[in-house]
């Protein structure tokens, strides 16, 4: 498959280093996405891991092309979101702030423990990465905050400072950045007398690279629409039933 990689960084360029071990034959990586006009023959698929400010002409050059979308960048707005899936309309996108396994299982499992929870315990999110990423919160605390509250009962708070008075209905999320965390993400419950906390630690970036490579080969019979890694999961426990002896890849 003649594959396309927006994104020259650091998911950018381990995503391609990977590609070529896997033995593919066509992959054209460009730094811009108005870029992707130079190529001489357009890829199959995208991959995009860079930045918001691509997304524009990535779009065009998909639409105008029919090319399958795997849409790894975080921090659209979201008149960009709006964009992203009305080109999921006409061609194949799928989204996903964090590929990895562990995250479209916690996913899953907010979405059973958060309304049991939450008339009783106050809710908080912490995120921890690397010193050079350039958005805060991460696009995983962003979406795990929009799970528990699909809602909308919880005002989301972005760190606290000053008097900032009692804690109201609220889920407050907080990022730390240093080192080469490859990205941490904490839930935490806080009721009276106990807690419950689940952290989900990437080890390495790899993990986002097999990920992506799996939303890419899940698209592959898609003509059209919008997707994410909770429809990846979705078909993998079809395929190897739930009964415990899962393999992602
Ligand atoms: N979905 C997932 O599982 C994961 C998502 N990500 C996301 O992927 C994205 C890239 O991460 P990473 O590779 O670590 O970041 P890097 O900073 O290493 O790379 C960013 C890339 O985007 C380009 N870029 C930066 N600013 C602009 C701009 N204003 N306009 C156009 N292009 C720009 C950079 O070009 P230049 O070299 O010129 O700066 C570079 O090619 C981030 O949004 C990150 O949150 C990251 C890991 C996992
Ligand atoms: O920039 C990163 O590194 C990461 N970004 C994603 C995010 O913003 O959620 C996913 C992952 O945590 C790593």
């Amino acid at each position: 498959m003649r594959l396309g990689i927006v994104g020259t960084g650091k998911m950018g360029s381990l995503l391609k280093q990977t590609l070529e071990k896997q033995n593919n034959e066509s992959i054209a990586a460009v730094h811009r996405g108005y870029e992707l006009q130079t190529l001489s023959e357009p890829p199959e698929l995208i991959f995009d891991f860079s930045h918001p400010d691509n997304l524009q002409a990535l779009l065009e050059y998909a639409l105008n092309h029919h090319v399958k979308l795997v849409l790894g960048t975080t921090n659209y707005t979201q008149k960009q979101q709006l964009s992203i899936h009305a080109a999921a309309m006409q061609i194949p996108i799928i989204q996903e702030a964090n590929f990895s396994l562990g995250i479209a299982v916690l996913k899953q499992a907010l979405k059973q423990i958060t309304p049991i929870l939450n008339e009783d315990f106050d809710i908080e999110i912490i995120e921890k990465h690397h010193n050079q990423k350039v958005d805060a919160p991460s696009g995983t605390a962003k979406q795990l905050a929009q799970i528990m509250n699909h809602m909308h009962q919880y005002n989301e708070l972005y760190g606290r400072r000053g008097e900032c008075g009692q804690r109201g209905k609220e889920i407050g999320i907080h990022a730390i950045r240093g080192g080469n965390l490859a990205g941490e993400h904490t839930i935490l419950y806080l009721g009276e007398d106990e807690s419950l906390e689940i952290t989900h630690k990437a080890v390495t970036k790899q993990i986002f690279i097999h990920g992506a490579i799996k939303a890419a080969a899940f698209l592959s019979d898609k003509e059209k629409g919008y997707y994410t890694m909770e429809d990846v999961l979705s078909m993998w426990e079809e395929v190897n039933g739930t009964s415990g002896n899962h393999r992602y890849d």
